[in-house]
């Protein structure tokens, strides 16, 4: 029956040769169940990987707009319903230039395993646009958004598909895509998260993902005898989910020695303040190289066209895009001591540099885990717009750290091997993969 699937999976790369991201990701998590589906009959007989590979739909359109001088502009819209097996389909809105369809699949994959991970009711989802927001104005992104929204609304609904933020697609971004949502279906309900905490948004859902890597990370070193505490940590990309992990990790003592973006390095060999990121939180929205601007002011070094990864650090945490950490990178980074790798972007590392930190057993964890806290608040946001209630900052940020405790708890029990190394991509594999598949064969055909 393995060899079954390795067909599959031949044809599999056949049929999408284009699609190299989505291919990435089934390959790594099909290592990985490979003997679990080998040792179940029914997950066999029920075909449960070649059905879990194939999105449920994918729903492509053309996004017509008009800018603030009235010109047209045209680009293409999706979103990938992966699979609703657990819950509705869920997660985020991308808008980059680079968004394609294999990205995309790619992500709503993951967000599939991710999601079950979180143990909440909630399906795997994603969507975006080719949209470029860099430099647009204000009026500019709100009609993308509306116009956006003119053809998503009709596949989506608070108990069928729950989009939310991703790359480039925040608050703001999110209360123009409701407020037109609302506009069209006069509905006030939880069919987005990420929202305003005063048309129903949750406490906690900004800060969530980049907390909830921290808090992962902390059970990930706590497991292994270690502290946070005095430790360098190296991160990359400065949106919301690095600028959140580095907050929370400056919090609980960890000196955090860089942030990037496209264009290059902010180094700070001392440790960033916590004063030095929120100035960068601040100058997000009105640069387009925020980190440049504040380096003298913040007393760091700005370094054209690299990344962190050269840099002697404890710890790196990826928390910029896909594949933005190759082997040539985990290989500078092991040589130069760094003992924990803990992913907050989706797929950040090359299959290459998962081989090479694997095979040195450094410590370290996949996105569907350590960066399953955004989702996950995302679930806690669904709850509390279904039962008409908001709940408190603090308790949403302890059931973040119990969600994420939980989530490392999971990997450590099926990723353990006899050696007693913890393989945390195994792990979060196979715990998610038995769910999903549990599920699948619960519901017939
Ligand atoms: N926002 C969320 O709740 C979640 C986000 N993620 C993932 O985290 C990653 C970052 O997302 P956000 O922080 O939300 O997006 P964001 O739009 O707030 O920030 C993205 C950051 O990455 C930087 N960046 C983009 N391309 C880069 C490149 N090639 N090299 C270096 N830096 C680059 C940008 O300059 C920006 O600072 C993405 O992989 C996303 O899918 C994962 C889970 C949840
Ligand atoms: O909160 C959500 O629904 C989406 C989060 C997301 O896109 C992700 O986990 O990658």
């Amino acid at each position: 029956m393995t060899q079954d699937l390795s067909k599959y999976l031949d044809a599999l790369q056949s049929r999408y040769k284009n699609q190299k991201e989505f291919l990435q990701a089934v390959e790594e998590v099909y290592q990985d169940i490979k003997p679990m589906i080998k040792d179940n009959k029914h997950y066999q007989e029920k075909r449960v990987f070649e059905r879990l590979t194939e999105p449920d739909r994918i729903i492509t359109f053309r996004v017509e707009w008009l800018d603030e001088d009235n010109q047209v502009h045209i680009n293409r819209g999706w979103r990938v319903q992966h699979s609703n097996l657990i819950g509705p389909y869920k997660g985020g809105l991308r808008f980059h230039p680079t968004v394609n369809e294999s990205i995309l699949k790619f992500l709503a994959f993951e967000q599939c395993f991710k999601n079950a991970l979180t143990g909440l009711p909630m399906g795997g989802g994603k969507g975006g646009a080719d949209f470029d927001p860099k430099g647009k104005s204000d009026i500019d992104i709100m009609r993308f958004c509306q116009a956006y929204m003119m053809e998503l609304q009709r596949h989506i609904g608070a108990k069928t598909d729950v989009p939310a933020g991703d790359i480039n697609v925040g608050n703001r971004e999110i209360g123009y895509l409701y407020g037109q949502y609302k506009k069209i279906q006069n509905q006030f309900e939880g069919v987005l998260t990420g929202k305003d905490i005063e048309f129903g948004g949750s406490h906690v859902r900004t800060e969530a993902t980049g907390y909830g890597l921290v808090y992962f990370l902390i059970a990930m070193l706590e497991q292994h005898d270690k502290s946070l505490e005095g430790m360098r940590v190296a991160i990359s990309g400065a949106g919301n989910v690095a600028i959140h992990a580095a907050l929370k990790a400056i919090e609980r003592g960890a000196k955090v020695i860089s942030l990037s973006n496209s264009k290059g390095v902010l180094v700070c060999e001392e440790g960033f303040s916590e004063e030095s990121v929120k100035k960068i939180l601040a100058r997000r929205g009105d640069s387009d190289n925020a980190l440049k601007d504040v380096h003298e002011d913040i007393n760091g070094k700005w370094q054209d066209d690299e990344t962190p990864w050269h840099l002697t650090c404890d710890v790196a945490m990826p928390c910029a895009t896909q594949n933005e950490l190759n082997e040539d990178d985990a290989k500078s980074l092991i040589d130069n001591g760094c003992l924990c790798i803990a992913e907050g972007a989706n797929m950040p590392c090359t299959s290459q540099a998962i081989e090479l930190i694997q095979k040195e057993k450094v410590l370290y964890s996949p996105g569907k885990a350590s960066n399953a806290g955004g989702v996950a608040l995302s679930g806690l946001e669904m709850s509390q717009n279904a039962s008409f209630q908001r709940k408190e900052f603090d308790v949403l940020n302890e059931q973040l750290r119990e969600i994420m405790t939980t989530i490392h708890d999971r990997c450590v029990n099926y990723g353990e091997e006899s050696d007693g190394h913890i393989n945390y991509v195994k792990g979060a594999n196979m715990a998610s993969f038995e769910r999903l598949a549990n599920a699948m064969i619960a519901l017939g055909i």
